[in-house]
């Protein structure tokens, strides 16, 4: 990987003869939206353990600890709204999708479960989203923006998680009463194949990835930088710290460089 160019002027003109071109964002994209991110300061992970947290064993030995803590972030991620490093994807996907002829593809891969992409045509949430749930009993999947999700739940959001609610009064199934867990893909569990499918798809014609406010830390998503540079394709990177070496390096808040970026 050559020395990072810092330059807009280089990144427009390649962004401009690229054809495929996807991004991998991280919860920095949304960290000036007020979310908190999981490693950076006051970061989830920073207060509590993930594997106590965001794993099936801590579910299935705690399912109202769990619970309390997504409630806890849906209620959250409710009271706020997309930033502009959110408007300008979204910005620059309506412009590829109106080019006529269509030249160019533009995917968004996100790590992120916040839905505040959710208006993206080409989105892959690849760890899933605070606003589905899946039965553990039927595998049922909707779609539930209900707020509190359920009244066991209600009055619960102080994050001391000692909540203790039984079961029959947490998230239940509409069609086979079975036990709600969030759709949300957790440590130690695979991720979907055809998500999967589909992001390799993405990643094996990708000239161009723009790595969005990640820490790279966790994987699959952690390789993906490295699997497009070594298929000769080029990787931006987006994020306050400067994370290592890329083609293209913009650091700073993400909702000030990626409009500058993609205008
Ligand atoms: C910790 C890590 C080492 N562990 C893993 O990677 C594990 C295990 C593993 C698999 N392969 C490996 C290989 C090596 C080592 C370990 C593994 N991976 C898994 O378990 C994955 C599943 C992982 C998915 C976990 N779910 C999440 N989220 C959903 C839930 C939820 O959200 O609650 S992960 C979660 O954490 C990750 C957090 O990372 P970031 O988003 O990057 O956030 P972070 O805070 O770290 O960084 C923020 C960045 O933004 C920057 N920033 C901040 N503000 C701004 C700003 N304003 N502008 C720009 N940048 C900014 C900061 O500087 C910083 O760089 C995200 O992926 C996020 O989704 N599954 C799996 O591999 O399945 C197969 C399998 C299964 C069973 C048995 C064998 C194989
Ligand atoms: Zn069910």
């Amino acid at each position: 990987m050559s020395t990072s160019s810092t330059s807009y002027e280089a990144f427009r003109q390649f962004l401009k003869s690229a054809k495929h071109i996807a991004t991998l964002c991280g919860a920095g994209l949304s960290a000036e939206s007020g979310i908190p991110t999981f490693r950076g300061e006051g970061g989830w992970w920073r207060t509590f353990e993930a594997t106590q947290l965001a794993t099936p064993s801590a579910f299935k030995a705690n399912p109202s600890r769990v619970w309390e803590f997504y409630h806890y972030r849906r209620e959250l991620v409710l009271k706020k709204q997309p930033n502009n490093a959110h408007k300008a994807l979204m910005d620059f996907e309506n412009k590829i999708l109106s080019q006529t002829p269509q030249n160019q593809t533009f995917t968004v891969i996100t790590q992120n479960v916040d839905g505040l992409s959710s208006n993206l045509k080409n989105l892959i949430e690849m760890h899933g989203s605070l606003f589905r749930t899946r039965c553990t009993k039927c595998g049922d999947i909707d779609k539930n923006y209900n707020s509190p999700i359920c009244e066991g739940l209600k009055g619960t959001e102080n994050l001391n998680l000692d909540s203790n609610i039984p079961i029959e009064q947490l998230p239940s199934c509409t069609k086979c009463g079975g036990l709600l867990r969030p759709d949300v893909v957790w440590f130690n569990e695979k991720l979907d194949p055809n998500i999967i499918d589909k992001i390799h798809e993405e990643l094996d014609r990708c000239d161009l990835l723009l790595v969005i406010g990640t820490s790279g830390t966790v994987y699959p998503a952690a390789g993906y930088a490295n699997y497009v540079n070594l298929r000769g394709g080029k990787v931006a990177v987006f994020n306050i710290e400067d994370t290592g070496d890329a083609d293209f390096k913009f650091i700073g808040p993400c909702g000030e460089t990626l409009p500058k970026a993609l205008e």
